[in-house]
């Protein structure tokens, strides 16, 4: 299982050193909050551009924007790894991953708790990655949803029955206690904030007691 720490759980006045300690984390994940969609704000343009400019990790942009199709154009710009976005913002969400697909960037689509798995029918065939949304978005520490980890569930047996290669990512009230039990839902990847920046361990010291527990989990490989 993947861990992609998220780095608006960081301590930013100590930024750079945040960022070395989670340099052999299998992704970097950044969250870019509108003020609409979810109530609070994150990073600009400047500050994101700063992080990428940073970081050797392959990244990934989390757009939790009301307007993603006008925000899309700026951080395409930033050339991340990844963009993900919320469909459920949007009446035609392929033009976005139509854009995305024509700058050569990894398409992600995430989804809140109230969001059903149906919802994505018509996208699903077309992107990389699927965020499951553990929490309802905007909060950082929130635990996380069992109604989550059923969705995972579902969602791995339509990308099998479709024959797809599409990767199940949880956010939201990761924790290294609950790593097995989200292994165990068919989860590919985790994005964790508070459970590897807040941890007592240590930043270092959690992002790696987290990907030993993903490489025992999958050595133990029951469940994928
Ligand atoms: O989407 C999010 C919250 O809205 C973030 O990814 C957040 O970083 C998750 O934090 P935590 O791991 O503490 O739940």
């Amino acid at each position: 299982m993947k861990i992609g720490p998220s780095i608006m759980c960081a301590n930013l006045l100590r930024l750079q050193d945040e960022l070395n300690y989670v340099s052999q984390a299998d992704w970097l994940h950044i969250d870019i909050m509108d003020g609409y969609m979810v109530p609070d704000f994150t990073f600009g343009i400047e500050a994101t551009e700063q992080i990428l400019n940073y970081s050797s990790l392959k990244s990934e942009i989390h757009l939790m924007s009301k307007s993603p199709l006008e925000h899309v154009e700026q951080y395409v710009k930033l050339k991340p790894d990844i963009i993900t976005f919320h469909p459920e913002v949007l009446y035609d969400p392929l033009r976005v991953v139509y854009k995305l697909k024509e700058a050569g960037i990894q398409t992600g689509i995430a989804i809140n708790p109230s969001i059903p798995i149906v919802a994505l029918n018509e996208v699903i065939h077309q992107v990389d990655r699927v965020i499951i949304m553990g929490v309802n978005p905007g909060f950082i520490g929130q635990k996380l949803l069992k109604a989550s980890l059923t969705k995972s569930l579902h969602l791995a047996d339509i990308i099998k029955q479709k024959g797809l290669n599409t990767d199940i990512i949880l956010d939201g009230g990761v924790k290294l206690e609950n790593l097995k039990e989200i292994y165990e839902h068919k989860v590919d990847g985790v994005v964790v904030g508070t459970g590897i920046f807040h941890h007592n361990l240590g930043t270092e010291a959690a992002l790696k007691a987290f990907k030993h527990t993903a490489k025992e989990l999958h050595k133990e490989g029951q469940y994928h």
